[in-house]
């Protein structure tokens, strides 16, 4: 990521992308579905912007009273934004299609709806996290789900929704194998509020992204059983180190795993309390059950579930990650979080690698 380099456009007569699009979809009318779907609204005022949500409550909140009354009540949305609860309605004829809906749900919920997305749509998949039982990424569940391949793209980074609901300044990344989809995702999001990066790792953004939440997960136990800063960091430090052997491992690329979708998602994630991973780890630290935890919560939080598939991906590529597998066993309740720390603090003593 530098923002400093200088990138001339090659090609003066790239598609103004912003210009030719006149329709996007939004799958999945929660928190940052709907936040993405605003910062779409905002940058051209006659977009037409339609979100797929599950009620026709939520449809009249947005359509009726402009507010996301479950998810964002506090916020107004444009007036370019609508939502209905018919896929036969929200999806065709879209340019685009952004998905943004939980991912253990998001295989199903993709079969559901695939006869209303042409093959040619592309699909940019805001989802951070893996399949609980395949461990896939969500590059892998989508075409699972659709039951063929769709051009993709797939975008991360330390973005929370309130934030952009503000128009505070946030930057996310868009991957793609296809460059010049993630230059076309580019330039429809990009704003003076949004800085999209462009990259071809998919790999390394989606992994970064799922990892992420479990860390943020650990950090937050941290917290809540008031271990203090040194222990935050070092956690937070080994987590990333983890991330890094696992994420490598399955080909992802250095400079990604640094920047804005792994080190930047990282922090924001690990360190602030907006976080609803990190929201989990310091009431389990606290000593909640996770049942309380998650029913007390109308928002998803994605690390509970991907914790499961690091597990099984720590055996698939035979390497040790004793704190995100510490997550793992504490939200399956084979480990109390304190025995979680004495045990990582009696592992032998290690060089830094
Ligand atoms: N909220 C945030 O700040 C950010 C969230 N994300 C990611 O965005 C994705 C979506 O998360 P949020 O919008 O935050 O979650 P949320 O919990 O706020 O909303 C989830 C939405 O998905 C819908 N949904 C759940 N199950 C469904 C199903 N089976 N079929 C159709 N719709 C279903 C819910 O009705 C709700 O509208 C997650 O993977 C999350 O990690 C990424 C960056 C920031
Ligand atoms: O991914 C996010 C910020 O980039 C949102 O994090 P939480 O899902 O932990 O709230």
């Amino acid at each position: 990521m530098r923002w400093s380099r200088r990138v001339e456009e090659k090609n003066s007569k790239k598609e103004d992308v912003l210009a030719t699009t006149k329709k996007v979809a939004v799958m999945g009318g929660g928190s940052f579905g709907t936040a993405m779907a605003t910062l779409l609204a905002r940058n051209k005022a006659d977009l037409d912007v339609v979100i797929l949500v599950r009620s026709e409550a939520d449809a009249e909140s947005i359509n009726e009273d402009h507010k996301n009354a479950k998810y964002l009540p506090q916020y107004e949305l444009p007036t370019n934004i609508r939502a209905t609860t018919d896929p036969a309605h929200a999806l065709p004829g879209s340019d685009f299609i952004v998905h943004a809906v939980p991912v253990q749900s998001s295989k199903a919920f993709l079969a559901g709806v695939k006869q209303h997305i042409s093959p040619e749509t592309p699909l940019l998949c805001l989802s951070k996290g893996l399949d609980r039982e395949t461990c896939e990424m969500m590059s892998e569940v989508i075409p699972e789900g659709l039951g063929r391949k769709q051009p993709l793209a797939v975008l991360s980074g330390p973005t929370f929704a309130v934030e952009l609901m503000q128009g505070l300044p946030t930057a996310i990344v868009a991957a793609s194998e296809d460059k010049n989809l993630a230059w076309r995702v580019q330039r429809l999001f990009a704003s003076t509020h949004l800085r999209v990066n462009t990259s071809a790792d998919v790999v390394g953004v989606e992994m970064s992204g799922a990892l992420k939440n479990v860390l943020a997960i650990a950090a937050g136990m941290i917290e809540g059983l008031s271990l203090g800063n040194n222990a935050l960091a070092s956690v937070v430090a080994q987590g990333c180190a983890e991330i890094r052997w696992l994420a490598s491992k399955m080909g992802a690329r250095p400079e990604t795993l640094a920047g804005l979708s792994g080190t930047g998602d990282i922090m924001l994630t690990c360190f602030v309390n907006l976080s609803r991973n990190r929201t989990v780890g310091v009431r389990l630290g606290k000593g909640e059950s996770l049942e309380d935890i998650l029913g007390s919560m109308n928002q998803v939080a994605e690390g509970v579930a991907t914790a499961g598939a690091v597990m099984k991906l720590a055996r698939r590529y035979k390497v040790s990650l004793p704190v995100l597998t510490a997550v793992a066993r504490i939200l399956e309740d084979d480990l109390d979080p304190r025995d979680a720390v004495e045990e990582i603090m009696n592992l032998p003593q290690v060089p830094e690698v």
